[in-house]
């Protein structure tokens, strides 16, 4: 919905999208002609790489891969952070915004402090982003504009967190910043810990460092650390119900512009781990999103591994269409999804998906569901993004409404709800079918038949999903006749 008074519509660099802004999501990115199932939509450099703190030893601090113990190259001087080879320690410690010495010297002073991971997280993000605000130089003053740019008013709560974490950060500074902590500005902090939270994407552990740091978990219960550590049965849990371990975030310009929907129309793809995948010669310049200073944000590590992000269309989209992708995984249940978004994006959902299964009625007292799954273990996983927007996340074949909630409606203006049929039908296309995967599937390439997940890389054919397909209806039939005749089947993709 765009009212009259809209500004105009701005183009991005490369002529694919534009910026738009809309009465109550804000700036949103639409395609300005049609774009086919598989194209690159958005192809982007980060303005900012964190490593996650309990990350540091497995994850190169420049360009997030995933380091195994043999190639990792350690910062001797805070021993608070890693890289994969020579060249990224290089490119780090002489990068004001990576591991230079400023910020080395804080990491050590703030491991000092053993300060919970979440809170280690969210001082390391402020130091970053400072050290970008104090670099002298025009590539660090654009990401610092870029990250300024990005959506965000703090709210009290983010007031109340920075002036709790602004003492902590003077002294993990310790004279390193001009003006030491009186020029901390409050306001800033908490304006930036809000951008972060609403913008931030977070970059999957690969499989080997999730095993590592879960083998590190166990071996800490074993030794003793009753209490701190997470109980198996609670580990357990949050495997199979898609929790996925984060190695770091990224912070995007152009991409931090794509909103929200239950079903997306786009997948991200990164390549941290991919050592065939390289960063293109960086653009001279790019547009600002907000139609302010030129952007031209350089790769973090340009000429090492890829840190770009990619996000390719799930099908065509025809000129005009916003893009979308999902903040969450894609399997939550209506409640869950609807919490996540109102209580970590600071929005109530109203997208064709909700408003269709707000209207499922709880007959009988039971509890609504999708089922997904083809009955025999070929399906039945399913994706996220989200902040957690782009790391997948999946069911065991099932797509649960937890609990009845009232009606959604559209605002006016905006799309009405989606048919049931065409939400079955896309959640068992577009999720990857692997179990214990969660992905979103696209097409690897513009005119491919495969569909290849942004989390496994796993590629299914066409044939593969239409016969997953057949087997999902005939279970359909086939329920639908046991309840014709009293029995108790339930109509799979049905509500009950
Ligand atoms: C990553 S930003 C997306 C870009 C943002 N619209 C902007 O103006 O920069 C996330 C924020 O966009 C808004 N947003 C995203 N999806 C939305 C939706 N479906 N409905 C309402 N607001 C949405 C919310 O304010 C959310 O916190």
């Amino acid at each position: 919905m765009e009212s009259a008074t809209q500004p105009p519509a701005m183009p991005l660099p490369g002529g694919t999208l534009e910026v738009r802004r809309h009465a109550r999501k804000g700036r949103s990115l639409h395609t300005t002609r049609l774009v086919k199932g598989g194209e690159v939509v958005l192809e982007e450099a980060p303005v900012l790489l964190l490593v996650a703190p309990d990350m540091s030893t497995n994850t190169c601090a420049t360009c997030l891969r995933a380091v195994g113990p043999q190639e990792c190259v350690g910062c001797s001087s805070c021993q608070q952070a890693c890289f994969c080879s020579p060249e990224c320690l290089q490119a780090g410690t002489s990068t004001p915004w990576v591991h230079s010495p400023p910020l080395c010297g804080a990491y050590a002073r703030l491991a000092a402090l053993q300060l919970p991971v979440e809170e280690a997280g969210q001082l390391r993000f402020l130091l970053h982003a400072l050290a970008l605000k104090h670099t002298q130089s025009p590539e660090a003053a654009q990401r610092y504009a870029a990250l300024l740019d990005l959506v965000g008013e703090p709210t009290a709560a983010d007031q109340a967190l920075a002036a709790r974490l602004a003492p902590v950060l003077a002294e993990a500074l310790a004279g390193a910043l001009p003006g030491g902590a009186a020029a901390l500005d409050l306001s800033e902090l908490a304006a930036l810990l809000r951008k972060e939270q609403l913008n931030s994407y977070g970059i999957l552990a690969s499989a080997a460092q999730a095993e590592a740091v879960r083998a590190a978990e166990a071996a800490a219960r074993q030794g003793g650390a009753s209490g701190s550590g997470r109980g198996g049965a609670v580990e357990q849990e949050e495997e199979e119900d898609g929790e996925r371990r984060l190695r770091g975030s990224a912070i995007y310009a152009q991409a931090s512009l794509i909103n929200h929907e239950c079903l997306p129309n786009v997948a991200r793809y990164d390549f941290f781990d991919d050592p065939s995948h390289r960063n293109p010669a960086p653009a001279s310049a790019s547009a600002s999103t907000s139609g302010a200073p030129a952007i031209a944000v350089a790769p973090t590590a340009g000429g090492l591994a890829s840190t770009h992000v990619v996000f390719r269309a799930l099908h065509d989209l025809p000129p005009g269409t916003e893009l979308a992708q999902s903040y969450v995984p894609l399997h939550w249940g209506l409640a869950e999804r609807q919490a996540q978004c109102r209580d970590v994006y600071g929005f109530g959902c109203t997208c064709p998906r909700c408003q269709c299964e707000s209207q499922w009625s709880d007959e009988e007292g039971e509890e609504s569901e999708w089922e997904t799954d083809s009955g025999d273990g070929g399906m039945g996983e399913e994706e996220v993004a989200g902040d957690d927007a782009g790391s997948g996340e999946a069911c065991n074949g099932e797509v649960e409404m937890e609990e009845a909630i009232g009606p959604i409606m559209a605002p006016p203006g905006e799309e009405g709800p989606l048919e049931p049929a065409y939400l079955r039908l896309f959640l068992l296309k577009y999720m990857c079918p692997r179990p214990g995967c969660f992905g979103t599937a696209a097409p690897p390439a513009q005119g491919s038949s495969l569909l290849e997940c942004n989390v496994c890389g796993h590629r299914r054919s066409e044939q593969e999903f239409l016969r997953e397909l057949e087997r999902a209806q005939r279970e359909e039939r086939r329920a639908a006749a046991a309840a014709a005749t009293g029995g108790k089947g339930k109509a799979a993709g049905q509500r009950r």
